[in-house]
């Protein structure tokens, strides 16, 4: 018995649609908005969801990462009124089970009711069964927990594999991970890095070589495809493949046989595919970059990588993990990070996601390897600037704040982006973060000794104690000397 959530403002259509779910033998329960339907759906698990898109109090499709990303992972049917090619080419891009049309026949929806109830019966299986190592990849996020449910199902098949995503987002380590959990794990893992194949080579170095086959074909030479036979062949930036290679990649991808340069017969090689790319290749296809044959080969099962700035509080683990691992290598007592670090880090867009991350951090703390604990000022003046420039404006417009943190990935520019502070608010503002961070970490050096951080700043002891009654430090301004 399946349980099954309907959310519809047509009071008869949700009426007679839990009728047919009631006759089949499974609980119906029904909400007429988007919030009453993420009420219920909060109160217990379901297994399969009806998402109606025009809904009192917004569209319906809005909700359908929050309703992924519950603990039950339901399957979800979009119903619609209103013919909307855009709205059902998103809903199955992310993820919907399927997109159906009113008004619909009892026999069609009976079918989607139980094939959609059989899959999901499958995927709760099969993902129980898996106990996924995912040692090195950090992160708790939805949107991160969807995409290792992914890794989960692909592990336990033999479908070739698509990963996209930005610039540093993982998309390597998710193919490592897949191919770690997989029946290949024993076999190797092989990187073709397809943006510095060189033109000349790329058959040499794809196909393999036999002695003598051009000028320098000194010996044999197995080529990546023979190398990943029994494992698994990892195409990265494989939007950069070459037109040309393409079309012989088609051929080796279709019978999984290829012939190495000079060498008069086929090889076979039994590897499985997983491809990466950050270039939108549907686009390249458009424009005749990319073969849409091939697309549609490595395209069979899509996982994509949300940007650094998508996964909410994985931000803090991730640097925690980073921290600990770059001090060890390093041989340095592992840094203490203060929560201001942490904010600052957490505001930033990161257009370089967790490479820029790991980088940033890296130079953070062999900067100042002697200092226990890692403060903003340990960071590049773009990233402090960045959370300085967003909580200035929040506090000259509330609504702009939200804007200038979501940034759309792109790095911070100057000038801000509208509504732009006076000139002299924003460099007051700069200037008593800057401030701020400093005094902390005067005193923390001077361990509370006045006379000592007067020494070592060249502040006047009287300029030291307005300095911290104006930021608030301490209970400077109550022992202040007369
Ligand atoms: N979730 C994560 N947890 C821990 N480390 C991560 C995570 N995601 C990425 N990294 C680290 O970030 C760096 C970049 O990852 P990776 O090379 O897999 O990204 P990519 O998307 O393939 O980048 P590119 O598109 O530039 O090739 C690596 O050092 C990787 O270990």
């Amino acid at each position: 018995m399946g349980k099954i959530a309907i959310i519809d403002d047509d009071a008869v259509f949700r009426v007679l649609l839990a009728e047919h779910c009631k006759q089949l033998g499974h609980e119906a329960e029904l909400a007429g908005t988007i919030e009453e339907g993420r009420s219920v759906l909060a109160e217990r698990p379901f297994d399969l969801v009806f998402l109606d898109v025009s809904l009192p109090d917004g569209n319906g499709l809005d909700s359908l990462p929050f309703i992924q990303g519950l603990p039950s992972s339901p399957e979800v049917i979009i119903i619609t009124g209103m013919g909307d090619a855009n709205g059902a080419e998103l809903a199955i891009k992310n993820g919907a089970w399927d997109y159906l049309q009113k008004p619909l026949a009892r026999q069609e929806i009976v079918l989607h009711i139980r094939r959609a109830l059989e899959y999901h019966e499958k995927k709760i299986q099969r993902t129980a069964q898996i106990s996924l190592k995912r040692d090195e990849i950090v992160g708790k996020s939805k949107a991160i927990s969807a995409c290792l449910d992914q890794v989960a199902h692909c592990a336990a098949t033999e479908s070739g594999v698509l990963i996209t995503g930005e610039t540093g987002t993982g998309k390597e380590l998710f193919a490592r991970a897949i191919h770690a959990n997989s029946q290949r794990a024993a076999g190797p893992f092989v990187v073709v890095d397809c943006a510095s194949l060189p033109e000349t080579l790329v058959e040499s170095i794809l196909f393999g070589h036999v002695k003598g086959a051009f000028t320098g074909a000194n010996s044999d030479s197995k080529g990546l495809i023979e190398q990943a036979d029994g494992g698994t062949l990892f195409l990265d930036e494989a939007g950069e493949l070459p037109l040309e290679t393409q079309k012989n990649f088609l051929r080796v991808l279709q019978e999984r046989v290829f012939r190495p340069v000079g060498k008069d017969r086929e090889q076979k090689s039994n590897f499985r595919l997983i491809a990466a790319t950050n270039r939108d290749l549907p686009a390249m296809v458009r424009q005749g970059q990319f073969r849409s044959d091939l697309f549609f080969r490595l395209n069979t099962f899509t996982i994509h990588l949300p940007p650094l700035r998508e996964r909410e509080g994985d931000i803090e683990k991730l640097v925690m993990s980073f921290v600990f691992t770059i001090c060890r290598r390093n041989r340095l007592p592992i840094k203490g990070v203060v929560p201001e670090t942490l904010a600052t880090l957490a505001a930033y867009p990161w257009p370089g996601n967790v490479r820029e991350l790991e980088n940033i951090l890296e130079r953070a703390i062999i900067a100042d390897p002697t200092d226990p604990v890692l403060y903003p000022i340990h960071l590049p003046p773009e990233i402090r600037l960045c959370r300085i420039r967003t909580m200035v404006s929040r506090k000259s417009d509330p609504s702009a704040a939200e804007v200038s943190t979501a940034d759309h990935g792109q790095p911070p520019s100057f000038p801000a982006p509208e509504p732009l502070p006076p000139f002299k608010e924003y460099r007051r503002q700069v200037t008593a973060d800057l401030e701020v961070q400093y005094l902390r970490r005067l005193l923390r050096e001077a361990a509370g000794d006045i006379a000592r951080a007067c020494a070592v700043s060249g502040l006047s002891r009287s300029r030291l104690y307005d300095l911290l009654k104006a930021h608030g430090l301490g209970c400077a301004a109550e022992s202040r000397p007369e």
